[in-house]
């Protein structure tokens, strides 16, 4: 499903009416009669006792005034409470203002602070609350009246419907503007905005539902950026199919340059969740004193110890050529974890990281040793993603963590035109980002997976996806998707934290049968 700013949403609502014809009037009774719907299916109790709808100046409000109409048709008890002078509404949400009030729905009127305060307990003591005061034209904070009643409804019992935004949030930025309802949905207008799947926008939003409003879907085809949130409909649209008379070779071969000494378990974690994420083979490439002991976790994969290594028990860069020449044969590598921070180390990841001549997945001490060297990466041999946490991100731009989680699509974006090659910044809503100006933000996960070893599997599952000849930004979008789903699936599970990375990898192929199922359905 793509996903907008609030620019590009009015952008693709004006050539909607303007170029294609379909009329303002008709895009607002869809949107209206939409959140009517859902709001009827999700809360029908505190339908039948009475909803209060709070209307802005503009076509927000003009939504609301479109909701009331047809739950009053419906003969449920409805309010409408304006806040702006009815000679501000005009257009659209004029129309629809003299019909509500043609249709005797009660219109209740707010223009100062003082008359709000009267009204306070019709907030306060609404059953439901609809909230249609700003959406996508929001553009400054919210103050006077409008601060207070968004107070007043943050304050009250009853559940919150927003409209298209839950107003005070920037559908940009998904900070408030000042203040913003803390709504329990919200039902958006035929595009999720970009501030609604971020932080702290997600924790504004509550459950997030999208309306169709007749915007025929070529005109997003067509015309809505390349930039996707990444749901399990998108993942079964991109998953791959597995013919029956496939080989292992079918489904590539995948060379792991991971671990150390005391760092074994990072290049377990990485074999374990390719596996998992159905590669036909697994090399672990390793020290050689690290073979034996990695050959013993993992029967399944199989393992290359090398010589001479470092102190650390890491490969020393003398293996370079070695290693290249091996990974001719295969299908994609992941270089990084647990490979050792030493120098030595360091330098061989360096050289690997510009020369391997397969697509490769650059995680974890990988990306330590490319602190702020992402140019280098412009003249890799092939295709590489590079996996950061916000810590890592940092290092590799020479920028405070702070700004890197405050700006983090723009951080991603901008990460991926220095090195030339896909960014996933992993973290709360992970966000993937390519060279070319796709990009994407994941919808699953949580705070479970804020665990050791989660990104070990990360790496190799996406490095299996590789492997499998999915290009580098949808196997990208596929690996923190399925790996956020998996997360979820065991905090349901298991418990909202304590599930382990091994679980997590072990998870992964309920979630692909859970796609193949779905994808057979959609
Ligand atoms: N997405 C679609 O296809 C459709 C969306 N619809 C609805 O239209 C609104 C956007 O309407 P717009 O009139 O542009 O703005 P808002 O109603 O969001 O804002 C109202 C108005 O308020 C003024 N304003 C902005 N910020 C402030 C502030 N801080 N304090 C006071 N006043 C403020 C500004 O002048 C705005 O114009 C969208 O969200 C949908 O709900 C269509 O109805 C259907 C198609
Ligand atoms: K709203």
């Amino acid at each position: 499903m793509r996903l907008v700013y609030a620019a590009e949403m009015q952008a693709l609502d004006r050539f909607t009416i303007q170029e294609v014809g379909v009329p303002a009037e008709v895009l607002m009774e869809n949107a209206g009669r939409g959140v009517a719907e859902i709001l009827l299916s999700r809360f029908p109790e505190e339908a039948r006792r009475g909803t209060l709808i709070l209307c802005g100046p503009g076509n927000n409000g003009g939504d609301g005034l479109v909701v009331a109409r047809h739950l009053h048709q419906r003969g449920l008890p409805v309010k409408v409470l304006l806040l702006a002078p009815e000679e501000k509404y005009r257009g659209e949400a004029g129309i629809n203002l003299r019909v509500a009030r043609y249709a005797g729905i009660p219109l209740l009127r707010a223009q100062d602070e003082a008359t709000l305060e009267a009204l306070a307990p019709e907030i306060l003591g609404a059953p439901l609350l609809v909230d249609a005061l700003f959406g996508t034209g929001l553009s400054r904070e919210v103050s006077g009246v409008f601060a207070r009643a968004i107070e007043l409804m943050n304050q009250a019992p009853a559940p919150v419907v927003a409209v298209d935004m839950p107003s005070g949030l920037s559908a940009d930025t998904g900070r408030p503007l000042g203040v913003a309802v803390r709504a329990t949905l919200t039902a958006t207008m035929a595009l999720p905005k970009v501030g609604q799947v971020i932080y702290p926008g997600r924790e504004y939003v509550g459950e997030l539902r999208v309306v169709d409003i007749g915007m025929p879907p070529r005109v997003i085809e067509e015309r809505a950026p390349a930039r996707f949130y990444l749901t399990r409909k998108w993942a079964a649209g991109c998953l791959k199919g597995r013919p029956p008379e496939s080989h292992k070779g079918t489904f590539g071969h995948l060379l792991v340059l991971a671990g150390s000494r005391g760092k074994s378990g990072a290049a377990v974690l990485c074999a374990r969740g390719a596996l998992r994420a159905g590669v036909g083979l697994v090399t672990l490439v390793s020290a050689a004193s690290l073979q034996p002991l990695l050959a013993s976790y993992l029967p399944e994969a199989l393992t290359w110890g090398l010589s001479p290594e470092t102190p650390e028990g890491e490969l020393s860069p003398e293996c370079a050529g070695e290693i290249l020449s091996r990974a001719e044969r295969m299908r994609a590598a992941v270089l990084g974890p647990g490979f050792g921070l030493s120098e030595a180390a360091g330098q061989l990841a360096r050289r690997l990281a510009r020369e391997l001549p397969v697509p490769t997945v650059l995680d974890a001490d990988a990306l330590t040793a490319l602190s702020g060297r992402l140019e280098e990466l412009k003249e890799a041999r092939a295709p590489r993603v590079l996996t950061p946490h916000p810590g890592e991100m940092a290092r590799l731009l020479g920028l405070p963590k702070e700004e890197i989680q405050a700006r983090r699509l723009e951080i991603a974006r901008e990460a991926a035109r220095k090195s030339h090659q896909v960014v996933v910044l992993k973290g709360a809503a992970t966000v993937v980002a390519a060279p070319d100006g796709r990009e994407a933000v994941n919808s699953a996960g949580n705070p479970g997976l804020a665990q050791g070893g989660t990104g070990d599997v990360l790496s190799g599952l996406l490095g299996a996806l590789l492997a499998q000849g999915y290009e580098p930004f949808e196997a990208a979008c596929l690996a923190v998707y399925l790996h956020g789903a998996a997360g979820d699936l065991l905090s349901r599970r298991v418990g909202p934290f304590g599930f382990t990375a091994s679980e997590v990898a072990d998870a992964l192929p309920r979630l692909f049968r859970e796609l193949v199922l779905y994808a057979g359905n959609i």
